[in-house]
């Protein structure tokens, strides 16, 4: 059975300074599914990505990702797990402001022999898929890759940050907020790659979204109210 989940949480507790934040009796989530992960500003969504990430400790409780332990395993292994298997849209987008953008998209196949690998057995240069995907994301202009990611607009920064999490084809995505800065036209298109390359490659794919035009594209919803005991009880709800 747990062969077929992606995500298996139990009993998942975290408090921050003494306030708790997430308290997970379970969670589910299978292997390819596409999920909305959606709920109040402070009910805890980039918290619980980062718990799923291992880039955050929980305080007590079992997280299982892809079938592994996380919380049986040391810094250093959840780091190369992560730069393995997971593709993270990070809310803050995190990009290296003295690389270029093409840099930033190719820069986890530099941390991931796996990924450096996935891109290597297409029989085409990781330079030509980070190109790919960006153009499924309607770059116009090619040339911009070669520009540093600080000389970019929000909206492009995004949709780099999204090219980055996709190369190398992880098994889970999670995006958090990936669309944000942009309009309604090109968040479409980043929820519609996001799943689109999910289905293609049978990827798990978590998505943080506040945009209620995005629900119908999503086949689960998951609102943090019915699974966080602790959503709703945030100051900054
Ligand atoms: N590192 C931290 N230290 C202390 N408190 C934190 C930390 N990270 C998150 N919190 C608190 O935990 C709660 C949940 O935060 P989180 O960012 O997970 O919520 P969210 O649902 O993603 O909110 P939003 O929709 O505004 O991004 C908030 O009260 C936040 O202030």
């Amino acid at each position: 059975m747990s062969e077929t989940l992606a995500i298996d949480i139990q009993d998942l507790k975290l408090a921050f300074n003494g306030r708790d934040c997430i308290d997970i009796p379970s969670l589910q989530i299978h292997n390819g599914e596409v999920v909305l992960l959606f709920g109040e500003n402070g009910s805890g969504k980039t918290t619980l990505m980062k718990l799923l990430s291992g880039l955050l400790e929980p305080d007590s409780g079992k997280v299982r990702v892809l079938g592994r332990n996380l919380t049986q395993m040391s810094r250093s292994e959840k780091d190369h797990f992560r730069a393995d298997h997971i593709g993270y849209v990070f809310q803050s987008l995190n990009l290296m402001p003295y690389l270029t953008a093409l840099e930033n998209i190719l820069l986890p196949c530099g941390f991931s022999p796996r990924k450096q690998q996935i891109v290597d057995s297409a029989e085409l240069s990781g330079e030509y898929e980070a190109y790919q995907l960006m153009a499924r994301l309607k770059l116009e202009d090619p040339m911009r890759l070669r520009h540093k990611t600080d000389q970019l607009s929000k909206g492009l920064q995004q949709r780099v940050a999204v090219a980055r999490a996709l190369i190398g084809n992880p098994s889970l995505i999670l995006a958090d907020e990936p669309a944000s800065a942009m309009g309604s036209y090109s968040q479409r298109l980043v929820y519609e790659l996001l799943i689109e390359h999910a289905r293609e490659n049978n990827t798990t794919l978590i998505c943080i979204t506040h945009n209620k035009e995005a629900n119908p594209l999503f086949e689960r919803h998951i609102n943090m109210k019915d699974i966080n005991k602790n959503a709703l009880s945030n100051p900054l709800w």
